[in-house]
């Protein structure tokens, strides 16, 4: 099944509603400055250390000492950078926290060429739509005939490739037929700032709709 990660959890309630869904693989929680951006000494009181998801902690541009600051409080598998971080910082980064480390890049036509300078320093990439003076979470889809693409170096490099950016239970199975190896969402399982079980119901019987579909 393709991975799914939910992403920008803004409170308990959001926590325990997305952690009911056994396809969640990945739970995001925004660390940078955002609507959606949360203290990480109240994530570790939500947090389930015995979920199967993994959690993953999002950052833009933070100093190495911020993110293992976070880290010290909550208990986060994953670090996700959707700034402009360099492939030195995240060099430091890795040798300093030893957690798997993502790197998000906007879709642009350069893109394929920025993941040949970091796919040697980090584990996996969020691939998300480029919105000016935004870094993520804008629930704006890009061309998703793009997604092959991305998918075939991602398999070329052995390296994880999640796609981001305006995918919701509308779209989802016409996300998943362009066959990404994980999709992440935000605003797409929202209502009025609060995930909302009835868009989550109808995103995961979509896309078990779907992999029922090609089986
Ligand atoms: O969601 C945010 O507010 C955010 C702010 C700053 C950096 C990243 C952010 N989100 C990162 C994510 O992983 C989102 O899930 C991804 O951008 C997709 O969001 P959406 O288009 O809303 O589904």
């Amino acid at each position: 099944m393709t991975q799914l990660k939910l992403c920008g959890i803004r409170s308990k309630q959001d926590y325990d509603l997305v952690s009911q869904y056994s396809e969640v693989d990945y739970i995001g929680f925004i660390f940078a400055e955002s609507k959606r951006q949360v203290k990480p000494e109240i994530v570790k009181q939500w947090i389930n250390e015995d979920s199967p998801a993994s959690h993953v902690g999002i950052f833009v541009n933070p100093s190495i000492e911020e993110v293992l600051e976070t880290i010290d409080f909550a208990p986060i598998d994953i670090i996700q950078l959707h700034g402009n971080e360099s492939t030195s910082f995240l060099h430091e980064l890795k040798s300093k926290t030893n957690i798997e480390i993502w790197k998000a890049l906007p879709h642009t036509p350069e893109t394929i060429g920025k993941m040949d300078n970091y796919v040697d320093t980090v584990d996996g990439f969020v691939i998300d739509t480029k919105v000016q003076g935004q870094w993520g979470g804008t629930g704006i889809r890009f061309d998703w005939d793009a997604i092959p693409t991305y998918v075939r170096y991602s398999q070329r490099m052995n390296i994880k490739c999640l796609i981001a950016g305006g995918i919701n239970p509308s779209n989802v199975e016409e996300c998943l037929s362009y066959k990404p190896i994980g999709i992440d969402l935000s605003s797409g399982i929202e209502t009025n700032e609060n995930k909302d079980r009835e868009k989550m119901n109808g995103l995961i019987e979509r896309m078990n709709q779907y992999e029922h579909s090609i089986s």
